[in-house]
């Protein structure tokens, strides 16, 4: 059984999701897993809100709304949000990513073949390429890009029009943006972690979708342990229902839920095994900091981008950990989360720095 998507697709429903799940088809799960319309999205009223506003508008002028750029830590929604622009205004959905687009000619080859009114989403719209992001400014101001022909002096700029569209930008790192480029958005969402509540609403919502039997304590279980992010809290609920399938009756209870996450390294507040590591590393390896992220990776075995982008939002939400200019320093909740006595010689942040290896750039994010 497959449902109609606004977008023109189709997705999956009932025992076909259930197929999918089994089949371990991860992706059509999650796709299939993402509400459809602002309505149906649970938590960040404020951005569903303002967005409503800015549809709305739109379609009562019969016009194109401008370009959104969504920001945010992953997991969040940005991608389901631009699927729900495209279905409120029943516009086609084009999506890309800034690291598919090397080229400033990657760029005019989709922007040339767009229809009218048609939604472009770029994921990670900050690691797109200069030149390209260059034919962007110009392609979102004046519908217009200039494709260049040829090189050296013999090179000629050819202009070419394109219809009106609405780019909807995503970004875990919006403070990476050239100014010119987040200028160009006429309406920024800034996707917050969610409420525990919302948390329980989505996994009760998945575990329908899923047909996946769960008490509401077993649901609140894995809320509270999915940091903030309906992702988690998705993937969590696929891995609890495995353990209540193998060593249970099926039935997700709190204390299935508290098993299961227990075996998965999940600790009560959501900290796992990277978070962990993470803090790990700060406290006993590098006396609580400051040290540069890099070096913090590498300590951890992980990729830059993994511990910035994961790890670390959570860990500073969650007040254990501080970035400061000179590098990121354990507070003293991340000794006691680690069993250890904070330091008392050591003026919290004020610690000669160990490895100022990058906090430049990056750093412009803290917070
Ligand atoms: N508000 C919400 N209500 C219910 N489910 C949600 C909500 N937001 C996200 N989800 C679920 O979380 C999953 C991840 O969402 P999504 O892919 O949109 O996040 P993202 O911010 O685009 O992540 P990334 O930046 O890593 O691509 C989706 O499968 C979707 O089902």
């Amino acid at each position: 059984m497959t449902s109609h998507d606004d977008s023109g697709g189709t997705y999956p429903a009932g025992r076909a999701l259930v197929a999918a799940e089994a089949a371990g088809d991860e992706m059509t799960v999650e796709g299939a897993l993402r509400p459809r319309t602002l309505d149906e999205l649970i938590g960040q009223s404020r951005v569903r809100d303002q967005l409503g506003l800015v549809l709305e508008a739109a379609r009562s002028r019969g016009r194109p709304p401008d370009h959104v750029l969504l920001a945010g830590p992953p997991g969040l929604g940005k991608t389901t949000l631009a699927m729900i622009i495209a279905a409120e205004l029943s516009a086609p959905l084009r999506v890309t990513s800034g690291p598919a687009i090397q080229h400033a000619g990657d760029l005019a080859a989709i922007l040339s073949s767009l229809a009218e009114g048609e939604v472009l989403f770029l994921d990670e719209i900050h690691r797109m390429s200069r030149p390209a992001e260059e034919m962007l400014y110009m392609a979102m101001e004046d519908f217009r890009v200039d494709v260049v022909v040829g090189k050296g002096p013999g090179a000629t700029a050819i202009p070419l029009e394109i219809p009106p569209f609405t780019l909807v930008g995503a970004t875990t790192r919006s403070g990476l943006l050239p100014g010119p480029l987040r200028d160009r958005f006429g309406f920024t969402g800034h996707l917050e972690y969610y409420e525990v509540d919302e948390l329980d609403e989505i996994v009760r919502r998945s575990a329908r979708l899923l047909e996946v039997q769960i008490t509401d304590t077993g649901a609140r279980e894995v809320a509270s342990r999915s940091r903030g992010t309906p992702r988690i809290a998705n993937r969590l609920l696929r891995r609890v229902r495995d353990y209540a399938q193998v060593r249970a009756d099926g039935v997700v209870r709190q204390d299935i839920a508290q098993a299961a996450l227990n075996l998965y390294e999940v600790d009560e507040e959501g900290l796992d095994r990277l978070d962990r590591a993470v803090l790990d590393a700060l406290c006993r390896r590098f006396g609580g900091g400051p040290v540069g992220v890099s070096t913090l990776a590498v300590a951890v075995g992980e990729e830059r981008e993994t511990v910035e982008e994961v790890a670390e939002p959570f860990l500073v939400r969650r007040g254990y950990l501080a970035r400061t200019p000179r590098g990121r320093v354990a507070t003293p909740a991340a000794w006691r989360q680690l069993g250890l006595a904070p330091p008392t010689d050591v003026a919290f942040g004020q610690a000669p720095s160990l490895f100022d290896d990058d906090c430049g750039a990056g750093e412009g994010n803290a917070g």
